[in-house]
């Protein structure tokens, strides 16, 4: 494996991105569905990014990068189509302690940004090792049809069941049990079909009194 996988939390934190063209409208939109607070150095940008700086979603400086536009970051992206400008950025990361990714020549960066899933908190990545993005690509379409929206409430349910243990019991063995079952039930197959009465019978057997959709907060969606 040449890259470490791991989840980052950019929640609130400053991101500066050099570029403003599709790479870089990539990153920024992956950035901010994660909650960073983007920042973009480019003297032209791409529409969508355009949109996002009129109403105030990420700062532009439309001007090309300079020296010291680092100052403050978490994390910076070179997404320019200068590989010289992306060289620039880079080495003022690494001379700041500031992780950077290169769009134009990996090797220079520190991480690479895999093609992702999401349903609610599932996150699906997946990465080449940088050797062949377009094929990261078809697989994120093929598990975008494999790991439909009934996964998102099937997380949110068992994000909500484990929450409700651990306050009454603490960790241990017994919940442990109960959280692999809810796992191995096929909770995401009754989400689709909307069978709520069964998911609430399978929570009563497993969990006790007390757990039920309702009581755990997860919504019923209308009947179709
Ligand atoms: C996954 C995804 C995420 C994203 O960018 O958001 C992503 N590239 C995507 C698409 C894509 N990229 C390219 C094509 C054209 C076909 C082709 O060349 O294969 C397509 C296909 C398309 O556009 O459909 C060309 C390309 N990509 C890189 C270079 C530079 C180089 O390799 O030197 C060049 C050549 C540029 C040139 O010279 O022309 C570099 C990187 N691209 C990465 C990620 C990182 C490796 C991830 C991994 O481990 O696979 C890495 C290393 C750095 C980085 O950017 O993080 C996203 C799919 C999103 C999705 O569909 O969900
Ligand atoms: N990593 C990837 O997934 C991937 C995919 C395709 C292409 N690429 C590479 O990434 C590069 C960028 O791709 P793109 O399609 O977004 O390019 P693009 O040409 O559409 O956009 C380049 C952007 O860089 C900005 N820019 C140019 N000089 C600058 C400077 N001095 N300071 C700040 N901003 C500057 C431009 O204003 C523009 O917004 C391509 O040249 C290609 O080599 C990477």
């Amino acid at each position: 494996m040449r890259y470490l996988p791991i989840n980052l939390d950019v929640r609130g934190k400053t991101v500066v991105i050099v570029g403003g063209g599709p790479v870089a409208s990539r990153k920024c939109q992956l950035l901010r569905a994660s909650g960073a607070s983007v920042t973009i150095i480019a003297p032209e940008v791409a529409l969508v990014l355009q949109e996002l700086a009129n109403t105030g979603e990420v700062r532009h400086l439309a001007r090309p990068y300079a020296q010291g536009d680092l100052a403050g970051a978490f994390l910076a992206y070179a997404a320019t189509d200068q590989p010289a400008v992306n060289r620039a950025v880079a080495d003022e990361a690494h001379r700041g302690g500031i992780l950077v990714e290169v769009c134009t020549g990996p090797d220079r960066g520190d991480f690479i940004t895999p093609a992702v899933v999401t349903r609610g908190d599932l996150t699906i990545a997946i990465g080449t090792g940088g050797t062949a993005p377009a094929l990261a690509g078809r697989i994120r379409r093929e598990l975008e049809d494999r790991f439909d929206h009934a996964y998102a409430e099937t997380v949110l349910l068992l994000g909500a069941v484990r929450e409700k243990l651990l306050t009454a019991n603490k960790a241990g063995a017994y919940n442990k049990r109960i959280l692999k079952e809810l796992a191995d039930a096929d909770l995401p197959h009754l989400f689709r079909i909307r069978a709520y009465a069964e998911i609430d019978q399978l929570l009563a057997m497993l969990c006790g009194p007390g757990f039920t959709l309702a009581t755990l907060g997860v919504p019923e969606k209308d009947n179709p």
